[in-house]
């Protein structure tokens, strides 16, 4: 019995919305690709790279603009029998200090047999493979680290690696740093030197409007979709419900994607409006639902008595003390405190007025 069977209903390929997706152009970043372009210049003539800064919030473009740029980099520099360029790209997400950075950036340089495992060496002899890895690449070596302010305070890495030559642990490599962050308060938390040189270069990616939304969606709908499919409203609208939002081109293509879907799983043949603003509550939900599962159980506690309370019909806004009740009643009745009262003052059970973690 066949299960499954190849369709192209609705989609021609769904692939060019997803994230990994790299387009052929890069719509309404100029200005931003002008500057960028000019940061990378000396790297064409030879010289030590830039250390560069991109901050932004989330989908507006950092890593699509880099990777575009890097990949023209490279190509171009091939016309050039003295330049040598090397790109890697990190995502930092989850490596939450300068020892992991530094092994995930050993690991990316060297061959799949010879990758050093994540705990157990002295930081300095990771930094003495990073460098040796380096210089064994040699040339110019532009390092992508995105989602960057992942490493936190322990940012000796982003120190060490500009001052590597200066310090003559690097002699041939030149390496440039390019940190990416939707995190707008993790360039004050910097170490001043640090801050200093990884910010040499700076480029602000701002939100984008309904208009900037609509060209990209308009670009990547024509060769995501069947001809003809798409009803007249579902781009303005997906971008405009993006822009209202969070400006992110990311949430507009996932807004368009899914609305594209669900249209194929009703067999129905065209993506309209009603198909949008239900992919929206989709999404929405889901996104409830995933943020739901990082709470913590008093977390889970405290939300279910609001919603209580709301549905309940508590006149809002419900005063904290009407919560804190409510909430010790429901945690009594579920095992997660004993029945006498929370001691706001004594932390042994729940923390007071802040119960969080397991009583
Ligand atoms: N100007 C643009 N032109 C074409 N596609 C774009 C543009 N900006 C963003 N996109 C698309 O939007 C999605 C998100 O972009 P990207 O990953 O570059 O965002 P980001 O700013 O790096 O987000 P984050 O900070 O969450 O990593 C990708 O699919 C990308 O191709």
């Amino acid at each position: 019995m066949t299960v499954f069977e190849r369709t192209h209903a609705v989609f021609d390929d769904e692939d060019v919305l997803r994230d990994d997706y790299q387009p052929e152009r890069i719509e309404e970043r100029d200005e931003e690709l002008e500057e960028y372009k000019a940061y990378f210049q000396p790297v064409i003539n030879g010289k030590q790279p830039r250390n560069i800064f991109l901050y932004g919030k989330t989908g507006v473009g950092k890593t699509v603009a880099t990777k575009y740029l890097l990949s023209h980099l490279e190509r171009d520099a091939e016309r050039y029998d003295d330049l040598d360029i090397t790109t890697v790209y990190l995502n930092c997400e989850h490596l939450t200090s300068s020892y992991r950075v530094a092994v995930n950036l050993v690991n990316e340089l060297r061959e799949e047999g010879e990758q050093i495992s994540t705990t157990g060496y002295p930081r300095d002899a990771v930094y003495d493979m990073l460098w040796a890895e380096l210089e064994e690449v040699g040339g110019t070596i532009l390092v992508v680290l995105d989602e960057i302010d992942y490493i936190g305070d322990d940012d000796s890495l982003l120190y060490q690696i500009p001052r590597a030559r200066s310090n003559e642990n690097l002699h041939d490599a030149k390496v440039g740093i390019i940190g990416i962050s939707n995190d707008f308060k993790f360039r004050e938390q910097l170490d001043p030197r640090v801050e200093d040189t990884l910010c040499e270069r700076e480029i602000h990616f701002p939100p984008y409007d309904g208009n900037e939304l609509r060209n990209i969606l308009d670009k990547r709908s024509t060769l995501a979709f069947e001809d003809g499919v798409l009803s007249e409203d579902v781009v303005p609208l997906c971008s405009a419900l993006a822009a209202q939002d969070r400006g992110s081109a990311r949430q507009a293509l996932d807004l368009l994607f899914e609305a594209g879907d669900l249209a194929r799983r009703n067999g129905d043949g065209n993506v309209t409006e009603h198909h949008v603003r239900n992919a929206r509550s989709r999404l929405e939900k889901r996104q409830i639902e995933e943020s739901m599962k990082d709470l913590t159980s008093h977390d889970h506690l405290t939300l279910y008595t609001i919603t209580a309370l709301t549905v309940f019909g508590e006149e809002m806004p419900v005063r904290r003390q009407t919560i804190y009740d409510r909430y010790e009643d429901v945690a009594t009745s579920t095992g997660f405190v004993r029945s006498d009262r929370c001691d706001p003052v004594a932390p042994p059970r729940c923390g007071g007025g802040r119960c969080r973690g397991s009583s």
